[in-house]
Parts: structure tokens; C-alpha cells; sequence
């Protein structure tokens, strides 16, 4: 904790900044507990999250929980990137509380992270706590290394995709979860 308060100092003073002056004398120590609150999905387990919340359930169609906004940070820059993450899933008997699926999201994202490997570790999750018959997951990002530094492109959009089980091996399936995504009934607010 000293330690990443004295990093933050060396970086303040690397940028020509004093950092005794009123206006940055706390600001090492909002950053260190900044940095350890935007990350403090490194502390949470996944199987206290969800264990309590999955309930048996007949129905075993499509469940889709669209417009999930979440912040992350670039494991390369530590800059921000964020967006929404739509969530599906075909149950096989098993399904999950809804408030858990953007908790599992939040898990992943308050990590240094990159966006594809955020995506893959939701899907897998679920995957593994529901045994489901298939699981989707799409991200939208938008990252702030590539728009207020590097190329400055700040219309740019990454979108990746996680396709598990039915969602990857059918078709029609994988249309169904992405035509419900695209609905505007559920259009992103970003
Ligand atoms: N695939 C992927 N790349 C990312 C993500 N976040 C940041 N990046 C990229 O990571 C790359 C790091 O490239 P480097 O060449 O090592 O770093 P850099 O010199 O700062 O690169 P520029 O951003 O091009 O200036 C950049 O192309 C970033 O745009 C992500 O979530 N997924
Ligand atoms: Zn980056």
C-alpha cells in the first residue's frame, strides 16, 4: 500500500508535477485506493457469487440479459476501456439468479484485463456453473488508449464474442441470440 503510494509520487514527480503542492498531497493515496477498488474483482470467488443462486428450472429456452455496461482497465496502458456485455444462455435444467450474471461481469472486469480474454472468462464461468446447452457472450468496447492516446480514434469500437456449445455449433441458435442483441428493444446506450 506505502508502495504504491510512493510509485504514484515517482510518477507525479516523473511528470514534472510537485507533488507536495495542496491539490495532489492526498492524490497518492486516492489513486493507490482508487487502483484498489477498480480491481478488487482479483479478491472475489466466482463459486461464492453464483453457488447460492442456482435454482433447477424446466424452461430451456433462450436467456438472454442484454446491455450489461462495465468498466475495465487495458492491462497495457491502464487506461479505462468499457462498454456492454450481452449475455445468453439455453438452459439444460439449471439457471442462474439474474442479479449474478452482471456480478460475474463485474468480477472480470475490475481486473487488469484485455477485452478478449474478458469475454472468454465470462463464457467459460457460466459455462461451468450451469452445464447448459450453450452459452453466448458478446462485449462492446471502447478503449481509451486507442482514443485519447496512440491512433486517437474515439469512434472506434472492438466487439469479440464468446460462442460455447449450441451457440457455436448452431446456427440458427447463434442467429436467434444475435438478433435478440441487435433488437432495439435492448440498443446499447452507447
Ligand atoms: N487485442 C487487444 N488489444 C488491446 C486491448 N487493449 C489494448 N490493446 C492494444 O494493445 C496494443 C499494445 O501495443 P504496443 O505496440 O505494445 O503499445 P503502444 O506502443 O502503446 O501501441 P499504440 O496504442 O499503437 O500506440 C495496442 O495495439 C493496443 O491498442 C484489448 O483489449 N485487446
Ligand atoms: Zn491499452
Amino acid at each position: 500500500m506505502k508502495s504504491m503510494e510512493e510509485a504514484v509520487r515517482q510518477i507525479l514527480l516523473g511528470i514534472g508535477e510537485d507533488p507536495e503542492r495542496q491539490g495532489l498531497k492526498n492524490t497518492p493515496f486516492r489513486v493507490a485506493k482508487m487502483f484498489r477498488e477498480v480491481t478488487k474483482g482479483y479478491q472475489a470467488d466466482p463459486q461464492k457469487i453464483i453457488n447460492n443462486a442456482i435454482f433447477d428450472v424446466d424452461y430451456d429456452e433462450m436467456v438472454v440479459v442484454a446491455n450489461i455496461e462495465y468498466y475495465s482497465l487495458c492491462e497495457h496502458h491502464l487506461l479505462p476501456f468499457f462498454g456492454v456485455v450481452h449475455v445468453g444462455y439455453i438452459p439444460r435444467g439449471k439457471v442462474v439468479g439474474l442479479s449474478k450474471i452482471p456480478r460475474i461481469v463485474d468480477m472480470f472486469a475490475r481486473r487488469l484485463q484485455i477485452q478478449e480474454k474478458m469475454t472468454l472468462e465470462i463464457a467459460h464461468l457460466l459455462n461451468d456453473a450451469l452445464d447448459p446447452d450453450g452459452v453466448g457472450v458478446v462485449v462492446e468496447g471502447q478503449h481509451m488508449c486507442m482514443m485519447m492516446r496512440g491512433v486517437q480514434k474515439d469512434k472506434a469500437k472492438m466487439i469479440t464474442s464468446a460462442m460455447l456449445g449450441s451457440f457455436k455449433d448452431d446456427e440458427k441458435t447463434r442467429a436467434e441470440f444475435l438478433s435478440l442483441i441487435r433488437s432495439p428493444r435492448v440498443e446499447a446506450p452507447y
